[in-house]
């Protein structure tokens, strides 16, 4: 219930419409509650005493106030569905906000179904109770107790009789509450699980298809799918177990009414009018506790969605600039270097793991090109992540013209480093989008001249709508080698003191590739480039060489320096030669 407290910060902001919808809402409480009250004078005071005049100025107020309850129930409706929009609306938002903060640590760990289920229908379930069941809570409470008080005015004897049976009917609500909570609760989270199984299939379904297991997925999203239609019908018989049993005591609401008062009329203990009268109130008794079993489901399932919602909202975002601001980034010429850096990724224990990088020193100059090398998983990447502070150092500093990385304003570093990663990622846009993702205001010449120094842009210009071609989710309508020239046109583009090539160009085909080196020597002139690349081709031209072995420096030095010493540049080298003689 805590998080619903915390959820009412997104009321505030509606306080003018929360309060008008409230007070429409007594308004139209109040007119319930008049109604059956103006019938009962219409029998007593107008039938009774066969006024004419009494019943029809009655009969009009009647009408009267029915006219006021529906406007104000029009507005009333328009205000609570505004809330209800308004609050999703900024939750939906903070949300997605967060998640364009958090850190890469928490995207190594999340689930993209259950962030997105998480973005949509729990979501959904918390405004369905803040927008609507909340409101609907409300007016049932001030209706049953309104409508108690009044009736026990006018005639308490009948009224206690009567409502002899709402302890047991509120006993079944109390148990349907207890254990309709958990169920809500299994339901929210397999559909998290339900859409993280469609996620992960539909982004993989081409390995799927590749590898023939189209069953055993069809296998795997039935059991969950399964599971969420079972917990739906045990939560099914709770409702069918509780709801008809509450009906059931509403009803003997009804009738000991009928009976008892039919009686008190008969003995002149009540008039005629107030037994009509009591008829129609009796209503606003057994509505609201009919009613209540739905709202309760509104609000279980609320109460099970809000903290997996604010459970994303709460996660720290670990990799930010500093208070106050950081160090202006805008005039970063490119000196790199690194102190005695290790790094440990977070899920990692540090003092039983082994370090991905451990005691990494090296100095590089403004403008020199970097090779890094080294066998798969020896930590190439993540060396290159920590530049751009996708995780941080563990130990040592890194340092960007004499001032750590950390102390950076986090934006002005990341637009100072331009990056092709390893997977490509394309938006589904056109090309010209994609190419300016990171300069939105470039001009079509620079983006032309970044193509074609990405040597893309003869293949653009054959394309039907050139740069305005849209390119489907993932880059799709592209090959892989196009899609990473793409994605080098993007970087360059940027224009940064700092070049990031992570394996940029391993789906080029060779010929391809040398063309690409040949254009990036004068787009790496004054830039510092790290290159890192398993064919010794693309790190020829590099002023320095730099070999990783199990997260540690092994080896440095030019390529003729490497190539005179034993050791596991030499040995890539003669490897790639003589497959290259096969
Ligand atoms: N998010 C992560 N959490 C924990 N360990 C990770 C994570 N990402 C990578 N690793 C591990 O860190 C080590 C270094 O990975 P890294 O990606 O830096 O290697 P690499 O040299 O770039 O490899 P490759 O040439 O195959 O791309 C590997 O052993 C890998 O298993």
């Amino acid at each position: 219930m805590k998080v619903m407290l915390r959820l009412t910060k997104y009321l505030r902001p509606n306080a003018k419409l929360v309060a008008t919808a409230f007070g429409l809402l007594l308004l139209g409480t109040f007119i319930d509650l008049l109604a059956p009250w103006l019938l009962k004078e219409i029998f007593d005071k107008g039938i009774a005493n066969k006024n004419i005049s009494v019943i029809l100025a009655l009969t009009l107020s009647l009408a009267g106030i029915q006219v006021i309850k529906s406007i104000g129930m029009f507005i009333q409706g328009r205000s609570q569905e505004l809330v209800g929009q308004n609050v999703v609306f900024a939750l939906r938002k903070d949300l997605y906000n967060h998640l364009q903060r958090l850190s890469f640590s928490y995207y190594d760990k999340a689930q993209t179904g259950q962030l997105m289920s998480r973005m949509t229908g729990d979501i959904e379930a918390v405004k369905n109770f803040i927008g609507f069941g909340a409101i609907m809570m409300l007016l049932g409470l001030l209706t049953f107790i309104g409508t108690i008080i009044v009736m026990f005015f006018m005639q308490w004897k009948v009224t206690l009789i009567s409502m002899s049976t709402i302890p047991l009917l509120l006993f079944v609500l109390w148990k349907f509450n207890r254990k309709v909570g958990p169920a809500w609760g299994q339901i929210r989270e397999q559909m998290g699980r339900l859409t993280t199984t469609l996620q992960e299939n539909i982004s993989g379904i081409r390995v799927v298809k590749a590898f023939a297991r189209e069953r055993e997925e069809e296998g795997k999203f039935k059991d969950r799918n399964e599971q969420n239609f079972e917990t739906n019908m045990q939560r099914a018989k709770l409702e069918a177990n509780a709801f008809p049993l509450m009906g059931f005591y509403g009803g003997l609401v009804f009738l000991l009414m009928i009976w008892l008062g039919a009686i008190f009329v008969a003995r002149g203990e009540m008039t005629l009018g107030t037994f009509m009268a009591f008829q129609w109130y009796v209503w606003g008794i057994i509505w609201p506790l009919n009613m209540l079993g739905w709202q309760i489901n509104i609000m279980q399932q609320a109460i099970k969605a809000a903290p997996r919602v604010l459970e994303v909202i709460d996660s720290s975002v670990e990799i930010a600039s500093p208070a106050g601001g950081g160090a202006d980034a805008d005039s970063i010429a490119g000196n790199v270097v690194f102190e005695e850096v290790s790094f440990h990724f977070p899920d990692q224990d540090a003092t039983k793991d082994k370090g991905v990088l451990e005691g990494i020193s090296l100095k590089v100059r403004q403008g020199e090109v970097v090779a890094v090398l080294g066998a798969t998983g020896s930590g190439k990447s993540s060396l290159i992540a920590l530049l751009s502070r996708f995780y941080d150092v563990s130990g040592g500093r890194l340092l960007i013209d004499d001032t750590d990385v950390r102390d950076y304003d986090l934006d002005g570093l990341r637009r100072k480093i331009g990056i092709v990663p390893q997977e490509t990622f394309l938006f589904s846009a056109s090309i010209r989008d994609n190419i300016a993702y990171g300069a939105p205001d470039a001009t079509q010449e620079a983006i032309e001249w970044a193509a074609r120094k990405a040597q893309i842009h003869a293949f653009i210009e054959t394309m039907p709508f050139g740069y305005d071609t849209l390119i489907g989710e993932r880059g799709v309508g592209l090959s892989g080698g196009q899609r990473q020239r793409v994605a080098l046109a993007r970087a360059i583009l940027m224009n940064p003191p700092i070049l990031v090539l992570d394996e940029a160009t391993a789906s080029v085909d060779t010929a391809t590739e040398s063309a690409i080196h040949e254009e990036l020597l004068e787009v790496m002139k004054g830039r510092t480039t790290f290159i890192i690349a398993q064919r010794l081709s693309s790190v020829k031209r590099a002023d320095r060489i730099i070999v990783l072995d199990n997260g540690r420096i092994v080896q440095q030095g030019t390529h003729k320096e490497l190539f005179e010493e034993d050791g596991f540049f030499r040995n890539l080298f003669q490897m790639q030669d003589a497959a290259a003689a096969r």
